[in-house]
């Protein structure tokens, strides 16, 4: 059982309702020039990820406090339960394991008295032996010719995470093509399968509960596609596999569970990328890559569990997210990564912190008067720089931004990664300062302007500052370093639904519009006029009939 505590009825979160009004008054500028210790105090390394808070208005004082609203929201208990097995999912009766998945040290897990880690170093071997056949091209398809393309259908977090991760780790690609399917727009499938060759195609049909529906039409099409160009049935079992918890579901798809890699309910799709949902990932960079992959997310797992709050990165990056949250209104958070890599980043962590903590329900089942989980966003620097930057620098609305950064590149051409990394220090250094009416004015002195240009111009290119970021930098994305960014995120996402009292591993928010489709969809079969919705609706549905 996870606490249950409305954290606005904290001492500490009194004392943070007076102690923000100081805060505010202060400017992050100013915090800097009194204290030039702050970078050495608000600074934390765990291995090779440094992560630079100072950047925030916080004081010593705020820190405090928000250890304290940690501590009076139980925060180590909720840790422990979800280390422990506890049924912490509790509106869909589940423990929350995906640590289990990355648990490189063995040490028993119990579900219902039983060790869970057995059956996960199972379906890690299996996934090794896969992936190595795959790879070497031992694993033949239906004609004899080795597999070249590797086809993941799925969608959520049977898609998001190892699309996100066999990007960021591109530079440790194999031979092998990867491709992701995931809409259910015929498009999508039908874009992919152009120019691949039924002979060397490999099909991952992933899906947790193998019943979603973009995935299996796309998966029923892929199977259409295979038979259409020279497959048998009976050669299905070489080009297809399920990577999923519904053996039932598999095999009644046709596929020989032999070729089916198990995962378990206690994984949350979004958390499910360090599950058999990873086999993608394997294959693109190798089992042992993936395995580093999980070694580095263990290691962020000990840390979460072991470290005090104050020196705790996830908790550290959880509270400041709170601060801002519910002290300063902030609506959204950025995630901004200065590397290419990384470009699907912060849409993985969309569905990670939106899903998660998007609810306004809290764990004894009434509305919550406060704010929850925020908007995340981002693009990767500095092509955000060109685009949306302008309003983070000098729009209306406070929005704390997540720089990440790698020290060395992968691809060290030239001055590139000197210039990308001076965007990602010069970024976060023009947020803080900004930039004053004096420093503007003695600029267009010095460019000759007049006194009347001046005083028109002025206004505009003035910067308040005093905008927070946190700067995360890392020695290189390798799969380590990235396994640890990623069990970092789930953690911090772990601790704010925890504070905010709400239950962070179901989805419920996600289920009505799969009703609505599912009742709408009979209604599109013919050309009859639909009078069964509002106004709206109907209109929309005749005329999509009347255009189709
Ligand atoms: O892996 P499945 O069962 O096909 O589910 C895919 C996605 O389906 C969505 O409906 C859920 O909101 C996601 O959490 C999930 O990741």
């Amino acid at each position: 059982m996870l606490p249950s505590i409305d954290f606005t009825t904290t001492q500490a979160y009194k004392y943070l309702t007076d102690h923000y009004i100081d805060v505010v008054a202060e400017s992050l500028k100013g915090l800097f020039d009194a204290d030039a210790k702050r970078f050495a105090k608000f600074s934390v390394q765990f291995e090779d990820i440094l992560l630079d808070y100072s950047k925030n208005r916080i004081t010593d004082e705020t820190l405090a406090l928000l250890m304290q609203l940690a501590k009076e929201c139980k925060l180590d208990d909720a840790i422990q339960a979800m280390f422990s097995g506890e049924v912490i999912n509790a509106t869909e009766g589940r423990p929350v394991l995906h640590v289990a998945l990355r648990n490189q040290s063995n040490t028993p897990i119990l579900v219902d008295g039983k060790d869970v880690m057995p059956d996960v170093n199972a379906v890690l071997d299996h996934m090794k032996e896969f992936s190595n056949a795959i790879i070497s091209g031992s694993w033949k398809g239906y004609t004899g010719k080795a597999i070249t393309d590797v086809v993941n259908i799925g969608i959520g977090g049977s898609d998001l995470g190892p699309v996100m991760v066999t990007e960021a780790l591109k530079s440790y690609k194999n031979h092998l093509n990867l491709h992701f399917v995931s809409n259910v727009d015929g498009t999508h499938i039908a874009e992919t399968l152009k120019g691949l060759n039924a002979e060397t195609t490999l099909f991952l049909i992933a899906s947790k509960t193998f019943t979603t529906q973009e995935t299996m039409s796309n998966a029923h099409s892929a199977r259409d596609w295979f038979i259409q160009n020279g497959g048998k049935d009976g050669d299905v079992a070489k080009h297809f596999a399920a990577l999923s918890t519904n053996a039932d579901g598999v095999s009644k798809f046709g596929i020989d569970t032999k070729n089916m890699f198990e995962f378990w309910d206690w994984v949350g799709g979004r958390y499910s990328l360090w599950s058999a949902i990873g086999l993608s990932i394997s294959l693109s960079v190798g089992f042992d890559n993936f395995k580093e992959l999980l070694a580095g997310a263990h290691a962020m797992d000990n840390h979460f569990k072991t470290t005090p709050a104050e020196e705790n990165l996830p908790v550290i990056l959880a509270l400041l997210g709170v601060w801002y949250n519910n002290f300063f209104e902030a609506e959204t958070q950025a995630i901004l990564p200065y590397d290419q890599y990384m470009h699907r980043f912060a849409a993985y962590f969309q569905q990670g912190d939106m899903e998660s903590n998007g609810k306004y329900v809290d764990r004894n089942g009434k509305k919550v008067d406060y704010s929850t989980g925020p908007i995340i966003w981002g693009e990767p620097g500095t092509n955000g720089q060109h685009a949306f930057y302008q309003l983070i620098h000098q729009g209306t609305k406070l929005i704390p931004c997540d720089f990440i950064a790698p020290a060395q590149s992968h691809n060290p051409l030239a001055e590139h990664h000197k210039m990308l990394m001076s965007n990602f220090f010069a970024q976060t250094e023009a947020l803080m300062n900004g930039k004053s009416r004096e420093e503007v004015v003695a600029e267009l002195e010095k460019a000759g302007k007049s006194k009347e240009e001046i005083d028109t111009l002025a206004p505009f290119k003035e910067f308040e500052g005093n905008r927070p970021t946190n700067s995360i930098l890392v020695k290189l994305i390798t799969p380590r370093v990235l396994g640890s960014l990623l069990a970092m995120y789930e953690h911090k996402i772990f601790v704010q639904g925890i504070i905010w009292n709400i239950y962070s591993f179901d989805q419920w928010g996600v289920e009505l519009g799969k009703q609505l489709a599912g009742k709408i969809l009979p209604e599109l079969k013919d050309d009859t006029t639909i009078n069964s919705h509002d106004s709206s609706t109907n209109g929309l549905i005749n005329q999509y009939k009347a255009w189709r």
